[in-house]
Formats: structure tokens, sequence, C-alpha cells
């Protein structure tokens, strides 16, 4: 089994610390291959950084899709999402983003998760992803660490202050678990559930576990209706779907 984790954003150090997330949790034989976004914003922590990342997430499936060794299932590994539904056009087989992915694991633990994300501004867009996968009712809080995305690498205090983020966001809200909200936090996951002894979710190892199940039991997207392959058209300047 072969699954693509995109990073949506065009780091590729954040990329080989997700696709090294990935790898740490599938099943011996799947192979992880890490993408890193071929266009677009460095980090995505706005809706402007969000809009602009999507043609990366797109070109990178298209072609995916295209290749000679193509993928039997996508991850989208930002906590935003990007380019989610756009990506299911596209792609003949499974595609699951990391927040999605988080906020189902999480919600499988207890009745309640918490959000712990990167800079407050991102917040209402995990309130919006929680509503739209329908667990707005089970999400208790969303928090704000408030380390930029591409700082939570060169941060010395990163670790300390999401443990910090995490005891308290359990503390206030009472919840059963923690997501985190970004696809750099994925390395830190287990050594913050262990000094704060709540389960905290990483997504991209939650997207990762998720599509490998999906494939495994042989489960392939419709691609009718609105998740149907885009209508040809010309599409100036931009990549023009398969
Ligand atoms: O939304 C965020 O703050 C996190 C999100 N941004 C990014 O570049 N990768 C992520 O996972």
């Amino acid at each position: 089994m072969r699954i693509s984790v995109i990073n949506p954003n065009t780091t590729v150090s954040m990329t080989e610390q997700i696709a090294a997330a990935a790898r740490s949790v599938a099943a011996p034989g799947t192979e992880i291959v890490g993408v890193t976004s071929s266009m677009g914003p460095a980090s995505i922590e706005s809706h402007y950084d969000e809009a602009l990342s999507v043609p990366g997430v797109v070109e990178a499936i298209v072609r995916g899709e295209r290749s000679d060794h193509p993928a039997d299932a996508y991850v989208l590994a930002c906590f935003g999402d990007p380019g989610l539904d756009a990506a299911r056009e596209v792609a003949s087989v499974p595609v699951v983003g990391i927040a999605e992915a988080a906020m189902h694991a999480a919600s499988l633990l207890g009745r309640t998760f918490s959000v712990v994300t990167t800079l407050g501004r991102t917040i209402g867009r995990a309130e919006e992803l929680a509503e739209r996968y329908g667990l707005a009712g089970r999400c208790r809080g969303i928090h704000a660490c408030e380390i930029p995305v591409l700082e939570l690498e060169t941060n010395p205090d990163t670790a300390g202050v999401l443990v910090d983020a995490c005891r308290s966001a359990a503390e206030a809200d009472g919840s059963d678990a923690i997501v985190l909200g970004c696809a750099g936090m994925a390395d830190l996951a287990q050594v913050i559930s262990a000094k704060i002894g709540v389960p905290v979710v990483d997504g991209v190892a939650a997207g990762t576990l998720l599509v490998q199940s999906l494939v495994t039991m042989g489960l392939r997207p419709r691609n009718t209706g609105e998740l149907a392959p885009p209508i040809p058209k010309v599409y100036h300047g931009l990549l023009e779907p398969f």
C-alpha cells in the first residue's frame, strides 16, 4: 500500500517531520510518500494562506493520480484541511484531512474533546471544521498556543508551551481528549499525553491510520454527483484537472 501524505505548505523540513510521524504508525508494507506542495505559502495560518495553498494541493493529487505508481490514498496534512472537497473531486482513492481525522479519532475516546492550535486567528477555521464534520457538539473548546507554525520547529520552548496549553485546555474544558491543531505538532503528541495524563490526538497519525483502514477494507470513493470529476473547461493560468 502507498499513502501520499501531502503538506499543503511549501516548507520541506515540515514535510519530512510529517512523513516521519506518518511512518511511525503505518503498518509494515505501507509506504509513506511525503509530498511538499509545489506552490503557495511557506505556512498556512490565515484564510489568505489557506486559499493560496489549495492549487498546490490539487496539483499534488493530480500529479499523484497521473504517476506510474499512484497512491492508494492521500492525507492532507494541514489542520485547515485545505482543498479537501476539490481534492476528492480529482482523486480516485480516499482523501482525508488531518483535522477531520483527529476530531473523529478524539470523539471515539470519550464524549468531548478540545483543540489546541497555533495562532488565535485560526480558531474560527477549526470551529467551522468541527461544525462541518458534525462534531461541534463534542468540541468543548478551541485554544491557541500562539506559536506561529514555522516557529514550532525553531522555538526551544515549543514542547513546554504546548504541554501547558494542552493541560490548561483539558482542565478548563473538562474534555476527554485533546486534538493538536497543527501538523507541525505531530512529533509531540505522545510526550504531551504522558505529561498531562489526557489522550492527545495528532491528525497526521490519525489520518494515516484512517486511510490505511479504508484501503485495507477495499473502500474507494464513488466520485459521482457533488464529488464527480470536474467538468472539462479552460482554466487560465491554473492547473487543468485531469
Ligand atoms: O492552521 C494552522 O495553524 C496549522 C496548519 N498550518 C500549516 O502550515 N500546517 C498546519 O497544520
